[in-house]
């Protein structure tokens, strides 16, 4: 029986035109529908008592799986893309994910050709299993700070690889800690005692007859991490090394070389794509982000449809949750913000992709603005979305506290990636760097393009002021655009103006630091809206599907409005009368969306399985699901707990004494 079905039947639009909406295009759905359900279907992926498992049944059960995935991906020839989806669909961090997310990608960006070309093809084949050895037991932020060494030989030929310190420790690369073969090593190159910066190496880690560390190599795991199952299928890493040799044609050469004569020589290309693979990377966690935030959202508001609390009237049914409206704000927003983080990582891959086009053909013009938004997005999305899956927790009240609600696993796994790929202040520093750069550039005639474009408008936004006179006013695009970018260029030349009042520029930026964060975040909130209301300007077929994106659009922006009206008031580009009605313009849409929020979250695709939620299950058949669940907890294995002779026992007989005295 389907208990959300009249939520069902309310819905104002056709729901499997929203999935392809989402899955962003048709040929994306199904694949995505295919292959989710193939996962769904295949006992083998079962994840259910994940939560339930030790660290080391935990790891070999990850093992496994990752082995049947590849066995599959194999016997079924599934596509490059077809096999992606599948991993992502297994639902498990594992040391795949490394080996393709970033080992592969390091290559790729920064090998020439002819590294390619050798490793590449055992990459793909997994004859070798690399990992991405970066961070460090002293250094993760400050790249530049890290400390392992590199030494050419020229006698040899060779590197030297040596970490000099504890320190120099590697430290949290994923995979390393027990699977990985080679690793892409970053250490400081060092020709003839002359430093040259940190630079990537392929280095062999373990024999690939017997998987034991090489010589001069010691490796191992970090130990337990954050929450039950989640992250811990993962082998996070520490390494170090002991003047490990390697040949000299396995240093990453593309954007720089060391010739057999130790002639360090710099291609033309800018140095920070040694950073490429970061920004690779970052640009996919922002997509992720969106999956994330709406696997949360869907078991927040299918429960939400299912719970009822109060309000019964002559003994009829209690009020649905999803009907207060404090429920409703806290929730509409996440799932408007789902869909915001969908739409802008498409474009952020879009933009990637043109970047990488360009540095190809040598244009290196685009770069600053690539790094500006894949580091600034990939903070904003990332934050938004742990907390949001902590607030879905919270929106399922008592229940969402219970491992089989799948929040709190969701919530383990997920707020690492406000960490890793870049601590999330550390890159919304580097998004205010280049927004200050902007800023001082702005009288030299250069025009600020793409994403900063806005800035060529500064003398008009610093005097603009809002028009809206009713609520239907902040539905107009314009209007909102004009608002977020007036906003964002006053933080950004308050910052500038605070900023040049100090006499050592790198001492200003430290001491308003918070603020050029704050400044930050509000150029990254104008992107987010500016994507959202470009996606609505497509051709967007089927029945109310392009009414309710632009509902979740109003909601996205009218909520960013009224948390952050501190800023857009002190900007003076608001009156408080137009703040209050964006918040009333908001509680409309709010009740707009209400009939249609499960239909929404169903847009979205996912399987039970994936879910992996009882109180998000399709079929919002919770209370019996929850309830055959607890019997099946293995401490309700027996009526007697293990240890009660040993510790209870005498408890109570010791209490029965004291009651006779
Ligand atoms: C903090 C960073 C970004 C910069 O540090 P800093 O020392 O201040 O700068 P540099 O001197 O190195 O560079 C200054 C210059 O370069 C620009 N820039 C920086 N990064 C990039 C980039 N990626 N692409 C293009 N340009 C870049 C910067 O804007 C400056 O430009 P100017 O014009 O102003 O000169 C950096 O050190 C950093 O990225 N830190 C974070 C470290 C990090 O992200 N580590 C990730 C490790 S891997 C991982 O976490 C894996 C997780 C598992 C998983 O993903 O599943
Ligand atoms: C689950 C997980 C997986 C990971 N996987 C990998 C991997 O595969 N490979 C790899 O190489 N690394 C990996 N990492 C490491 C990760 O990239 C780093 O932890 C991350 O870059 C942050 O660096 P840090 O730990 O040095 O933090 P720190 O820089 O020490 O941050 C500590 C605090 O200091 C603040 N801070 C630091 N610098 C500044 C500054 N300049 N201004 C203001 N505040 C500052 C930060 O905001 C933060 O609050 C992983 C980490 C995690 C948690």
């Amino acid at each position: 029986m389907d208990y959300l079905a009249d939520e069902r039947k309310k819905a104002e639009f056709d729901v499997d035109e929203m999935k392809i909406v989402w899955a962003g295009s048709r040929h994306a759905f199904e694949v995505s529908d295919r292959i989710s359900k193939l996962v769904a279907n295949d006992p083998g992926f079962r994840k259910d008592t994940r939560t339930m498992l030790a660290r080391k049944e935990l790891f070999k059960n990850t093992l496994r799986k990752a082995a049947y995935a590849w066995k599959r991906i194999h016997d079924l020839h599934l596509s490059e893309e077809e096999a992606s989806r599948l991993r992502f669909y297994v639902d498990e961090p594992a040391y795949t994910d490394l080996h393709w997310g970033m080992f592969v990608p390091a290559i790729k960006g920064q090998g020439t050709d002819e590294q390619q070309k050798k490793w590449l093809p055992l990459a793909y084949k997994m004859q070798i299993i690399g990992c991405y050895a970066q961070t460090e037991l002293g250094h993760g932020s400050n790249v530049q700070g890290l400390e392992t060494t590199a030494t050419f030989d020229p006698q040899t030929d060779e590197f030297v690889i040596h970490s000099p310190t504890l320190t120099s420790s590697k430290w949290w690369p994923g995979g390393l800690g027990k699977v990985s073969t080679h690793g892409v090593v970053y250490a400081r190159l060092i020709i003839n005692g002359e430093e040259h910066g940190i630079h990537g190496f392929i280095v062999q880690l373990r024999s690939l007859e017997d998987h034991l560390p090489l010589p001069g190599v010691t490796v191992g795991d970090i130990g337990m991490k954050f929450g039950n199952g989640a992250y811990n299928t993962m082998d996070n890493g520490v390494l170090r090394f002991d003047h490990v040799r390697i040949p000299r044609n396995q240093m990453l050469m593309r954007v720089s070389q060391v010739t057999r004569d130790g002639k360090y020589k710099q291609s033309d290309v800018p140095r920070q794509l040694v950073y490429g693979t970061m920004v690779y990377v970052r640009q996919t966690i922002v997509a992720d982000a969106s999956c994330a935030l709406s696997r949360a959202v869907t078991i927040a508001t299918r429960y939400s449809a299912v719970r009822r609390q109060f309000g019964s009237q002559n003994g009829g049914p209690e009020t649905q949750v999803i009907d207060y409206k404090t429920q409703q704000n806290r929730l509409f927003p996440l799932l408007a913000s789902a869909y915001a983080f969908k739409f802008v990582g498409e474009w952020l891959t879009w933009l990637y992709n043109d970047v990488t086009q360009r540095l190809q053909a040598s244009d290196f013009s685009t770069l600053p603005e690539a790094h500006a938004c894949t580091a600034g997005l990939k903070s904003l999305t990332t934050t938004a979305t742990a907390d949001g899956i902590e607030e879905c927790r919270k929106l399922c009240g008592g229940h969402g506290y219970l491992c089989s609600s799948g929040l709190p696993e969701l919530f383990a796994v997920y707020v690492p990636a406000c960490t890793y790929e870049g601590d999330n202040t550390v890159l919304l520093l580097q998004v205010a760097r280049f927004l200050m750069k902007t800023v001082s550039q702005l009288g030299s005639g250069k025009k600020p393009l793409g994403t900063i474009s806005y800035m060529g408008k500064i003398e008009h936004l610093m005097q603009s002021r809002c028009t809206v006179q009713k609520a239907e006013d902040w539905l107009k695009p314009s209007q909102v655009l004009e608002a977020f970018e007036a906003r964002a260029v006053k933080m950004a030349v308050s910052c500038a103006k605070n900023l040049s009042k100090f006499t050592n520029p790198e001492e200003g930026f430290a001491e308003l630091s918070a603020d050029l964060v704050e400044a930050a975040v509000a150029h990254c909130q104008l992107i987010v809206v500016s994507k959202f209301i470009d996606k609505l300007q497509q051709d967007i077929p089927g029945k109310g599907v392009k009414q309710q994106l632009e509902a979740l659009c109003g909601i996205y922006y009218l909520y960013l409005l009224h948390k952050h009206q501190g800023d857009f008031l002190a900007t003076s580009y608001l009156t408080p009368k137009q703040a209050a009605l964006a918040n009333d313009q908001l509680r409309a849409l709010y009740t707009k969306v209400r009939p249609n929020a499960v239909a929404l979250v169903d847009s979205f695709n996912y399987t039970d399985h994936f879910l992996g939620s009882i109180l998000g299950c399709y079929d919002g058949n919770v209370y019996p699901k929850l309830y055959d669940a607890a019997w099946k907890d293995p401490l309700n294995d027996s009526v007697v707990p293990e240890g009660y002779h040993e510790y209870v026992r005498p408890l109570l007989k010791q209490q029965l004494h004291t009651a006779k005295l």
